[in-house]
């Protein structure tokens, strides 16, 4: 027995051979630890450790999550619709968890809209799949800024992709044109800001030729119902119209008429606040589909001028006419390549000296449709007196058609005029008194020049 111990006690390795043993493998794991950190890139370090993690957290039954991101870091010049579609959708559903929220009433607008704030999350339940969304904001680099981040267990990867997100754009979809309010837009920066547009021009209360109102409105028609025609003969699915004639004929009313026959929004762009070519086209891009952009006044930008009458004609470019933009990159956005990156749209041009323009806007093909307004008619009385009046039919109409017919008063004055009174005895008097005085002062010019002519 004593021998049995004996024999045991000498396989058993003494204190300082345990000892030295573990100095050499606590060295070898320092050298095996270095080796990784130096060769292995740090990359690489995390992607290992992220999926031991997640092959772990499996095993204990604990979800792992994707995530996607909604930014405006894409290379390119047009914005990231997602984001906005993103933003409305998540107002319908903020919660009672969603501890801060910014809350606001805006014109037009019933109730109070909810709005997330920056740095919180909000979570969405689809068909039964919990999505939750993380807004913030980044610093400002590579058009960066705000972001959304959505995320999901890993399973539903393929059900957020294809069906969750195709059911946030269909909703924002839904939502908006449920309860439309056209929106009328400027540009701030290089951004485009929007106001509630509630202009109340219909085509029923243009005073205009009724010929010409229906030959506009059957235009417009064609163009809603022509989507399949445009990809058929390969144009871009667009309509263009130059509006012309004095200041006061009602041009502007012509385009909000426009917008709430077709249900469109409206980007009013100023030429004055385009400095470039580029800046120019990423206006342009960044309007939605369902849009009228107008471009008004175009005699007033010299940019836009008659070539032949400028001293810009013997320059080396005769394309450019000032140090903002050229008149081919506006036309190339209004016709041209550019022009085919956006559909659904309309562009009106507007001008009191259809004269001064380049002939290049002119010529035939560049705008669809030039609609004249004219002074007023005796057509167009007739509506303003329904419009303001509500009467159809009066003994001083025709006095006041005679009149009208054989001078230039613009639609604004007559309306002015109308506008001074309820009682339509009283209105029209003023109506008449006002051509009469007109009259005088027309007889007396031409009798002047008469004179001189003599
Ligand atoms: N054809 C019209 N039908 C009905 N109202 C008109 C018409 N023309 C002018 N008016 C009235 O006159 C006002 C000014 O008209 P509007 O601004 O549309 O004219 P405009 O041709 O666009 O003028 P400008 O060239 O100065 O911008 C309108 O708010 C409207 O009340």
């Amino acid at each position: 027995m004593a021998s049995f111990v004996l024999e045991i006690l000498r396989l058993v390795p003494s204190t300082s051979s345990l000892l030295s043993l573990y100095a050499s493998l606590s060295t070898s794991l320092m050298l095996l630890r270095n080796a990784y950190h130096e060769f292995i890139p740090q990359k690489l370090e995390s992607f290992v450790s992220t999926k031991i993690k997640n092959y772990f957290s499996r095993n204990k039954n604990q979800p792992s999550y994707d995530t996607f991101i909604i930014d405006n870091s894409w290379e390119g010049l047009s914005r990231n619709k997602l984001l906005d579609i993103a933003r409305f959708y998540l107002s319908s559903r903020i919660g009672p968890k969603n501890k801060i929220i910014r809350i606001g009433k805006f014109r037009g607008e019933k109730s109070f809209t909810a709005g997330l704030v920056k740095g919180e999350r909000i979570v969405d339940v689809f068909e039964g799949v919990e999505v939750s969304w993380f807004f913030g904001d980044r610093e400002m680099e590579n058009g960066g800024g705000e972001f959304f981040e959505i995320s999901f267990e890993d399973k539903y990867r393929q059900k957020v992709y294809y069906e969750y997100l195709n059911h946030v754009i269909n909703t924002h979809k839904a939502m908006t044109e449920e309860e439309k309010i056209l929106k009328l837009y400027s540009r701030t920066g290089r951004h485009w800001e929007s106001i509630d547009f509630e202009h109340a021009a219909t085509f029923d209360s243009l005073a205009m030729d009724y010929e010409l109102k229906k030959a506009i409105m059957d235009d417009l028609d064609r163009f809603l119902g022509r989507r399949d025609y445009y990809r058929r003969i390969g144009k871009a699915w667009k309509r263009g119209y130059l509006l012309y004639g004095p200041p006061g004929t009602g041009k502007s009313s012509l385009i909000a008429a426009m917008a709430n026959y077709l249900h469109y929004d409206i980007y009013d762009l100023e030429l004055a606040s385009i400095r470039s070519d580029s800046d120019l086209r990423q206006a342009m891009l960044n309007v939605d589909r369902k849009s009228i952009i107008v471009i008004e006044d175009l005699d007033c930008n010299s940019k836009v001028h008659d070539r032949s009458n400028s001293d810009d004609s013997n320059s080396d470019d005769s394309n450019a006419y000032a140090s903002n933009f050229t008149l081919s990159s506006l036309l190339n956005c209004v016709d041209g390549l550019w022009s085919s990156c956006a559909e659904e749209r309309i562009v009106v041009f507007t001008t009191n000296h259809r004269q001064v323009l380049d002939p290049a806007l002119l010529r035939p093909g560049r705008m669809d449709m030039h609609i004249h307004m004219s002074y007023c008619t005796s057509q167009g009385f007739r509506i303003l007196a329904s419009n303001y009046l509500d009467i159809k039919d009066h003994h001083l109409f025709e006095e006041i058609d005679g009149l009208i017919q054989n001078m230039d008063v613009t639609p604004a004055s007559i309306a002015e005029e109308l506008m001074k009174s309820d009682d339509a005895d009283t209105a029209l008097e003023g109506v008449l008194n006002f051509l009469k005085l007109k009259k005088k002062d027309k007889d007396k010019i031409e009798e002047e020049k008469e004179a001189d002519l003599c």
